[in-house]
């Protein structure tokens, strides 16, 4: 099983509540704006601690509440984009990329400095700091960054609600190649049902 997720926590006033058990290598988290989305990728991220549930990628437990297991972030191996790309600004964009790298011991690294450069086309940025790029070169940045990271489970926040349609289109094309090409299984956040259909996972509606 790629993904056995049940997580339920009270905010901001609301009850959050998802359940998915699924083969698929992708998961996208659809619905309206408030509908607890990002609650959800905290959760499995180990950011946000869930009053009840558990979440099991690929076989290996990150939190059951049941049993009293709740790894810290650091030891979910899990690779969380955010909404804002949020690079290091002081950092140019190869110690960005590597920040997450030189953190994680060799046997868990499974994608070098060279791979994530030709993956995610972004072989002429590795000098330039962060304030210097396009939004949609900023999101690839943190796509490397996540993803040199080794992480088991990538986490990805509305990657696209902040681009204009030309580099949507490019993140896309990014996305499925992600999806394509590494073995890494996916939890998406989105509010844009095209989206949601073209990278074609399970769909859990929210809200
Ligand atoms: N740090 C926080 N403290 C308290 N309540 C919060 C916090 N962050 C979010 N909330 C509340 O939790 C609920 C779910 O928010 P969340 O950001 O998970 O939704 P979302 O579906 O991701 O929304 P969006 O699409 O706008 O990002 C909302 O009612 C929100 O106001």
């Amino acid at each position: 099983m790629a993904f056995d997720v049940d997580l339920a926590v009270a905010r901001g006033g609301r009850q959050i509540a998802v359940r998915f058990e699924t083969q698929a290598r992708v998961v996208s988290l659809f619905g309206p704006s408030g509908a607890g989305k990002t609650s959800v990728l905290d959760m499995v991220a180990g950011l946000l601690r869930p009053a009840a549930g558990h979440v099991r990628v690929d076989g290996e437990t990150l939190f059951d509440a049941a049993q009293g297991i709740a790894l810290p972030p650091e030891r979910r191996g899990v690779g969380y984009v955010p909404q804002d790309a949020r690079l290091f600004p002081h950092m140019n964009v190869r110690d960005n990329l590597l920040y997450g790298w030189r953190l994680t011991a060799p046997a868990r690294r499974w994608l070098a400095l060279e791979e994530a450069l030709d993956l995610l086309g972004i072989g002429h940025l590795p000098d330039r700091r962060p304030a210097t790029l396009s939004g949609g070169e900023a999101q690839r940045v943190a796509l490397g960054r996540a993803l040199l990271a080794g992480p088991r489970v990538l986490l990805l926040d509305e990657p696209l609600a902040s681009l204009d349609r030309a580099r949507r289109e490019e993140i896309m094309a990014m996305l499925e190649r992600i999806r394509d090409d590494l073995k890494i299984p996916i939890i998406h956040v989105s509010h844009d049902r095209a989206e949601v259909d073209r990278l074609g996972g399970l769909v859990v509606e929210m809200g």
